[in-house]
């Protein structure tokens, strides 16, 4: 059984104490919900909040993600946050190669493939996005460019670490635009990501490895999105800025 992952993904939103009100609210209502302890709830907060919410979280059920890191160790990148900084902030996990961060920020397969690594090394746990664009959706290629997304993710990632790993199927077309894909495609998409996955690392590995769809999640189409056999989780990203919604979308899941 793959335990259900439940990820906030806040983008640019939220100062520090715009983002320690939210955990202090969302934590209490977190408290109320039965068997909230059967799923993980991440957050992943702009890197300014990690470490004042890694002070205020200490002992919480919420887990907090990084939303980027950078492939090199250290070095003369003005601007960039490592592995080491981000896991030393307290960030449990980290998004990688979000469509936002291949389009505005030149991510390539290649460095999607290279921080997965770097993550991995420190201990960070990688959320590894995915996913097509409308263009590509209405060609018919989506399994094709998801495929080569994946096998390029993880080249040369071990068997061992790739269990670690999250992959999130976020159709772009789906992300911020309240069109999400139905409960049926978006498993499809999922159930042949984990064949991909099957056939690089063997069936064992890939049924332990945790498959996210992301794409206008709300509290009222989780529950159908979960109940697909392929689909382990949420990356939400505008349901997740509330901690009403985000909470009621974590009790819907469960
Ligand atoms: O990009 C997303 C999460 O990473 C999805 O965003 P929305 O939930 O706002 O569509």
């Amino acid at each position: 059984m793959r335990k259900p992952i439940l990820a906030g993904n806040w983008k640019m939103f939220k100062t520090v104490s715009q983002a320690l009100s939210y955990v202090e609210h969302l934590e209490g209502l977190l408290a109320e919900i039965q068997g909230v302890e059967a799923a993980d709830v991440v957050i992943c907060a702009p890197a300014t909040s990690l470490y004042p919410l890694h002070n205020q979280l200490e002992g919480s059920r919420i887990k907090l993600g990084a939303q980027n890191v950078h492939q090199a160790e250290e070095g003369a990148y003005t601007g960039e946050s490592s592995a080491i900084m981000l896991k030393d902030a307290g960030a449990n996990y980290v998004i990688i190669g979000h469509s936002e961060r291949r389009q505005y920020f030149g991510e390539t397969d290649e460095s999607v493939n290279a921080k997965t690594q770097q993550a991995l090394k420190h201990g960070l746990l990688p959320i590894v996005c995915v996913g097509e664009d409308l263009d590509q959706r209405n060609q018919g290629v989506t399994n094709t460019l998801v495929e080569s997304q994946v096998r390029a993710a993880f080249s040369a990632v071990s068997v061992e670490d790739v269990t670690r790993c999250v992959v999130a199927y976020e159709p772009i077309w789906a992300i911020g635009t309240g069109m999400t894909a139905t409960a049926q495609d978006a498993n499809a998409v999922c159930a042949h990501i984990r064949t991909v996955l099957s056939d690089l690392y063997g069936k064992a590995a890939a049924d332990q490895i945790r498959i996210q769809y992301g794409g206008s999640v709300k509290p009222d189409n989780i529950a159908e999105l979960m109940s697909q056999s392929d689909i382990d989780g949420a990356l939400v990203g505008g349901a997740s800025l509330d901690p009403g919604s985000f909470s009621k979308l974590v009790k819907e899941a469960l």
